[in-house]
């Protein structure tokens, strides 16, 4: 997408996509990572969920309301529910609670009860557990999921040869959308000279894990 370079440029700036060694939930290690946690103050949240926003305008997917699973995704879903409405967009969201509430008024679902085509926002695709549950909820609560939109793709293998996002789109039948994916982020570092020498670790894990290899 247009704005997929500059998104990657604000997660480097703000620290939020780093550079070393990281190990993901899948075991592997991972010469970058991206930690949506840090987008840690105002400005930088709204430009994330500007960022998200723009992506669901892109992708045109039909939906009715929005849905955050716990935890990272409860912050997005409202900050995005937000930006969607100052450009006239108005939709419900909800989001779901790790840990059933046991007093009050219970249960596991906060927000607008789940409606229609529901669009799940979270921020990366690892395994594609948190789709998995989302989805599981969604439908148990008689509502259809509509599509995922995340910040980065990771184009990586799955559990077989497919990316664990193409393996989401393909069990679920729904879109998966990404503000940007792995190609926007090592064309982002060819392009850095602050960045350039993390290059080659980026490319070697392609190598090892990716979907595709360009090379
Ligand atoms: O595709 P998956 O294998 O599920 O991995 C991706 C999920 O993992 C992280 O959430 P996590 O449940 O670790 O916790 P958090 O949101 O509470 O940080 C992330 O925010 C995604 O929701
Ligand atoms: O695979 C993961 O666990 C993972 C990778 C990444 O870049 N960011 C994240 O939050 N999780």
């Amino acid at each position: 997408m247009d704005f997929s370079r500059d998104f990657i440029a604000l997660a480097c700036a703000k620290g939020v996509l780093r550079f070393g060694s990281f190990v993901t939930k899948a075991g592997r290690n991972s010469p970058y990572f991206f930690n949506a946690g840090l987008f840690d103050d105002g400005a930088s949240f709204r430009e994330l969920c500007g960022f998200y926003a723009r992506a669901l305008r892109a992708a045109d997917v039909p939906c009715d309301m929005l849905f955050g699973p716990a935890y990272k995704g409860i912050p997005l879903v409202a900050g995005v529910a937000i930006r969607l409405a100052e450009d006239g967009v108005n939709l419900p969201f909800a989001f779901n609670r790790k840990e059933a509430k046991d007093h009050g008024e219970g249960g596991t679902l906060v927000g607008a009860p789940l409606d229609g085509r529901v669009l799940i926002l979270d921020d990366v695709i690892s395994a594609g557990t948190s789709v998995r549950e989302s989805v599981e909820l969604i439908r148990a609560g008689g509502a259809v999921p509509a599509g995922v939109v995340i910040a980065l793709d990771r184009m990586e293998r799955g559990k077989g040869a497919q990316s664990a996002v193409e393996e989401v789109r393909a069990s679920f039948d729904i879109p998966v959308i990404a503000v940007a994916t792995l190609d926007d982020l090592i064309a982002y570092l060819g392009d850095s000279p602050e960045l350039a020498a993390n290059l080659d670790a980026v490319q070697a894990y392609r190598d090892t894990y990716g979907i595709c290899s360009p090379r």
